[in-house]
């Protein structure tokens, strides 16, 4: 991407639209084109065509879309497919009719098989069932990936694609119903200790591993693909290494000070088991996740305390 690029950031105000657009600017790259989701809704294919048609950026960083943790995907499976595939389809067809150079598309793991063999390879998409409490995502973000690779075939495009793993950080969601499991739990234990409260449920049994990467990590990840990947295949992007909820929750207990009793509430969902990705392809290509978790936890939360309460 050259310097005065014109590189439009999609959902550029989310956890990882406000992390490229870190990155980017300290990165010298300010020919950026942003638009909130009230000035442009990315699901109407009119505005959609007639933004790309004015603007005609050169770069296009697909991540909008409708997000949240388990319980607002086993909610509302209805938004989470038609938004994300409206979107898509959208920003897709139309960075194909105005010539944008290059697109990448933020996909999430949680579109492999819920029992795929650890750690997940790219090649085990489409080889089993899904996680039923996200499959309509995962559903969307598939055929995200499909449509990239039909359009590179046919039309020639140049269009790429990211798969992350769960991921974290600052400009997260913290709302407890529709976000995903880390902030939530950093928001649990603060507003417990503040409260005085001797003890925090959480959901499910703590069983389940999660992997998670730092969206900073993310952000650069995305760079680096956007300047040096040019394949048409996803690409895993994570630390690759794993943990219990239940191991996750007493890490951020400690983070925060919470010291009382951590409760399961076993009425909400598990999710699926373990989804640790390979990321042996990125790290072959040349990039490594910096932050630790450990790290990034401690990072989080301050960024919460000076930003969230
Ligand atoms: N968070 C996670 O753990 C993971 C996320 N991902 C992927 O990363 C990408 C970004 O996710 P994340 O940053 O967490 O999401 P956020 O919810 O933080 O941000 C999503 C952004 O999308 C924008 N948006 C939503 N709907 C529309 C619309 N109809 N038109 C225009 N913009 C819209 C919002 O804009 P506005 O603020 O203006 O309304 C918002 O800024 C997604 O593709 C997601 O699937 C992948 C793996 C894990
Ligand atoms: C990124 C990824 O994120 C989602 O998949 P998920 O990882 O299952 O989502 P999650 O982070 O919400 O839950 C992880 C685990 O954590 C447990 N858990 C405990 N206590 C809380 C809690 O308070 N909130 C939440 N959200 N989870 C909790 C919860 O019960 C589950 O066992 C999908 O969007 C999927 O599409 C996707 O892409």
């Amino acid at each position: 991407m050259e310097n005065d690029a014109k590189i439009f950031v999609a959902g550029h105000r989310g956890l990882v639209g406000s992390a490229l657009v870190r990155e980017l600017e300290r990165r010298g790259y300010n020919n950026l084109v942003l638009r909130k989701s009230s000035e442009l809704d990315l699901r109407d294919q009119a505005a959609t065509r007639a933004f790309f048609e004015s603007e005609r950026p050169e770069y296009v960083f697909l991540a909008a879309a409708k997000v949240g943790g388990i319980v607002a995907n086993n909610s509302f499976p209805a938004d989470f497919i038609y938004d994300n595939l409206m979107i898509q389809n959208n920003v897709l067809h139309s960075s194909y009719l105005a010539g944008v150079k290059k697109l990448l598309l933020l996909g999430s793991t949680c579109i492999y098989p819920r029992l795929a063999p650890q750690p997940i390879k790219e090649e085990a998409l489409l080889t089993g069932p899904l996680e039923p409490t996200n499959e309509p995502y995962a559903i969307a973000k598939i055929a995200g990936i499909k449509m990239c690779q039909s359009y590179n075939r046919q039309y020639g495009t140049r269009f790429i694609c990211a798969m992350p793993t769960n991921l974290y950080g600052p400009n997260d969601n913290f709302d407890l119903t529709t976000s995903h499991v880390l902030p939530a739990l950093i928001r649990r234990f603060h507003e417990a200790k503040v409260a005085g409260a001797t003890t925090v449920t959480i959901w499910g049994t703590g069983t389940p591993y999660r992997e998670f990467v730092h969206v900073d990590d993310v952000a650069g990840a995305s760079l680096f693909l956007m300047q040096q990947y040019e394949g048409g295949d996803p690409v895993n992007v994570g630390s690759g290494q794993e943990l219990t909820i239940a191991d996750l929750a007493h890490r951020i207990a400690a983070v925060v000070g919470f010291v009382g009793e951590i409760l399961y509430d076993k009425s909400k969902p598990d999710g699926t088991p373990r989804k640790l990705c390979d990321v042996s392809r990125i790290h072959e290509l040349g990039w490594r996740h910096k932050i630790e978790l450990d790290q990034g936890l401690a990072d989080t939360y301050a960024w919460y305390l000076a930003n969230r309460c």
